[in-house]
């Protein structure tokens, strides 16, 4: 199938309605909180009416794969749900498996969440470089062929990413910048916005400064994970981004789900959470 590059795609989507991603993440207490049960069955009720509330109205959706995994067959099944939902509403679908491998493993899970025809492969796909950047190349490969985007963790959200991201190599670069600049030789040849992006967490302050990394010179979207229930709002986002905020995806999962079970209250909060990223960002 021919498709626009991802880049181009999340570039319109944006723009037609902002840069927020919702997050879905079916977390056990969320479950209990919207009266299902902790099964695939409470799993796949939520995730779709999730899509019901925001598909068509976001730019881009990001299911966890763990909170379906941890449910086995049935499990993985609503995320196939999920991903044939995206496609049928226009919304992108950012499957959030953090996948990274040897190159040879790393072609399995290439075909499972990049390949034309696999029901996982949604739009585009966060992967680990930590087994070297060179190890995704088959993910890069497919992507590009595919027109499927990449996230690559770049600086987590979390405070334990620090003792990986912030390590210098042998040339007293970081192991961020160097995934970065990497990143960004990918993305050479793009018109607009490339399709291999960093996941930043909205939650870093300035340690893509002190970590030498140049946000802007990647050239492609930056996911930022971290707002809302993990602390981050419009400021923190300003602070983290600075001049790259045009290439911004601010990401929010238990912000908005919180918010559920009811379809309007959860678009509405979607909504708000779009707006208010929107603001400092476009
Ligand atoms: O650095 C990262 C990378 C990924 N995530 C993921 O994003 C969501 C965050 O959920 P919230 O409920 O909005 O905190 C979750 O799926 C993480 O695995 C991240 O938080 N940080």
């Amino acid at each position: 199938m021919t498709r626009a590059p991802f880049g181009a795609r999340l570039a319109a989507a944006m723009d037609d309605h902002g840069p927020l991603c919702v997050g879905i993440d079916p977390h056990a207490s969320l479950l209990e909180a919207w009266g299902l049960t902790d099964d695939a069955a409470g799993v796949r009720s939520f995730a779709l009416r999730v899509m019901e509330a925001v598909g068509g109205r976001v730019a881009a959706v990001k299911p966890q794969a763990a909170f379906f995994e941890r449910h086995g067959a049935a499990g993985v099944a609503a995320l196939e749900e999920v991903v044939a939902a995206g496609r049928e509403s226009g919304t992108l679908v950012v499957v959030d498996a953090k996948r990274g491998d040897i190159g040879s493993t790393m072609g399995a899970y290439a075909d499972a969440f990049l390949r034309d025809g696999s029901p996982l492969a949604g739009d585009a796909l966060t992967v680990s470089p930590y087994l070297g950047f060179g190890s995704l190349d088959p993910a890069v490969e497919l992507a590009r062929e595919t027109g499927r985007g990449l996230f690559v963790l770049c600086l987590t959200s979390n405070a334990e990413g620090h003792e990986v991201q912030h390590a210098r190599t042998a040339d007293g670069v970081s192991v961020a910048a160097a995934v970065a600049a990497r990143a960004a030789e990918l993305n050479a040849g793009a018109d607009e916005l490339g399709s291999v992006g960093l996941v930043v967490g909205a939650t870093i302050g300035d340690a893509a400064v002190r970590a030498g990394v140049e946000l802007a010179a990647v050239r492609g979207p930056l996911l930022a994970p971290g707002v809302g229930a993990q602390g981050a709002g419009a400021a923190e986002l300003a602070e983290v981004f600075g001049g790259a905020r045009r290439q911004v995806l601010a990401s929010s999962s238990r912000g908005v789900l919180r918010t559920g079970p009811d379809v309007a209250a959860l678009r509405a909060a979607a909504l708000r959470a779009s707006g208010e990223a929107s603001a400092v960002l476009r």
